[in-house]
């Protein structure tokens, strides 16, 4: 396929969830040990390929949490911890008992110079040291050189160069503060997947521009295997690449091959956003109530003759479900559906006038539900 052409990999997209370590960081959610036992266990239900469990060094509640996550799903799949470039870290995720570790260090200026106040040659040498360090331990690596996308591009292809010399098993390019456009990342990924040869590519996207979706799946055409995500895009600050999108984009409009279960979509979805205590958008796609919610007379029209009119996928494909809702754009065919499906026959000359007392409701600001659609039918009937 035209996307695919040139991509050194399978037509297998890996997908890394960090719902539980990137998605937690976001201000205000805090998920308690067995409430990240419950979403772990539902990504493994859904099929994710990696779940990024925590930062075992962060806290003493992060580390005994990864550790549960570890014995309650390592044997289905894998489950890695993040660490900075430090032995310290590193020590951390080993005592966790995880067999896999995202290692991590800024390689662009402002990072080196204002946070790690490190010379570029420091951190080679620092990329180098804790990589080989993990390695020696017998770890799966994936190194992130956090900032990627703000750093100067020979560097960046220097420091990951370094990364794997030391033994990397996987390069994630971070787009940490969301500056990419899906075309300079799809420049820049087609230049890493050259550099790194037969491993695996991955990509990390913020949101910071509204782009971490439309970004990851760049990437992809580029020839990155792997994509980090997390439900329902939560994480810092404008959030993460939305698991949700960036897998039915994937799937659906490239035809990637993923082990996702898309159907068990929506429940994932909503078992995050009940914990996080963060509502889902009525307009988020996939997932959103409004996603596959349909008013406007002609929408509804389409969607009753054939759903592919309107759903470019069948809510049932993610666990959604179809909506159609009644208002003052609401059409006859609509209203006809809607009231049949509740035993309520009219002819069309009945049906106009119950439709013209919907739509005097409706644009006085009232909210009309099926029901109220169905009372007011009763009462021209009865009179
Ligand atoms: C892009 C990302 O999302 S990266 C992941 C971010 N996640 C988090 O920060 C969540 C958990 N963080 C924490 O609990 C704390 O920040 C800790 C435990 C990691 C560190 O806490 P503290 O020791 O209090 O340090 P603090 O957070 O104030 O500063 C970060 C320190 O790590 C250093 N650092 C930051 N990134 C890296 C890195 N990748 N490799 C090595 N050192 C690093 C900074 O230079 C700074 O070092 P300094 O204290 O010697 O100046
Ligand atoms: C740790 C890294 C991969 C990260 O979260 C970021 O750069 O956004």
């Amino acid at each position: 396929m035209e996307w695919c052409k040139g991509c050194v990999f399978s037509n297998k997209v890996r997908i890394l969830d960090t719902t539980l370590r990137d998605g937690e960081q976001a201000p205000g959610i805090d998920f308690t040990v067995e409430q990240k036992v419950r979403i772990a266990n539902q990504l493994v239900k859904l099929g994710v390929d990696v779940i990024e469990a925590g930062f075992p060094a962060s806290s003493e509640g992060d580390f005994i949490a990864t550790k549960k996550i570890l014995e309650e799903v390592g044997d289905k799949t894998e489950v890695i911890g993040l660490a900075r470039a430090n032995r310290n870290d590193i020590d951390k995720v080993i005592e966790a008992g995880l067999s896999s570790i995202h290692v991590f260090i800024a390689t662009s200026e402002i990072h080196m110079k204002y946070k790690l106040k490190m010379t570029r040659e420091e951190v080679l040498d620092r990329i180098y040291e804790s990589v080989s360090y993990a390695k020696s331990h017998g770890l799966i690596v994936e190194f992130s050189p956090e900032d990627a996308t703000r750093s100067d591009e020979d560097f960046l292809l220097t420091a990951i160069k370094t990364a794997i010399q030391a033994g990397a098993d996987r390069i994630n390019i971070p787009d940490t503060v969301g500056v990419m456009t899906p075309f300079t990342f799809y420049d820049l990924i087609k230049k890493v997947v050259n550099v790194v040869g037969d491993k695996i590519v991955s990509v990390h996207c913020h949101n910071d521009f509204g782009l971490a979706t439309a970004n990851s799946i760049a990437g992809v055409a580029a020839g990155a295997r792997q994509v980090h995500v997390t439900v329902n895009g939560i994480g810092e600050r404008a959030g993460n690449a939305s698991l949700e999108e960036v897998v039915m984009a994937l799937k659906k409009l490239m035809h990637y091959d993923l082990n996702i279960k898309t159907w068990l979509l929506y429940e994932t979805s909503k078992l995050v956003s009940e914990l996080s205590g963060i509502p889902i958008p009525y307009f988020k796609a996939i997932v959103g109530e409004n996603a596959f919610g349909h008013e406007a007379g002609i929408h509804v029209h389409g969607v009753i003759e054939n759903p592919a009119t309107y759903e470019p996928i069948s809510p049932e494909e993610v666990g959604n479900f179809r909506r159609l809702a009644l208002g003052k754009h609401s059409g006859i065919h609509g209203l006809k559906k809607i009231l049949e499906d509740q035993g309520i026959h009219l002819d069309d000359n009945k049906l106009r006038i119950v439709l013209m007392e919907i739509k005097k409701k409706a644009e006085s600001g009232e909210k009309i539900s099926a029901e109220d659609a169905r009372n007011i039918a009763i009462k021209l009937l009865n009179s």
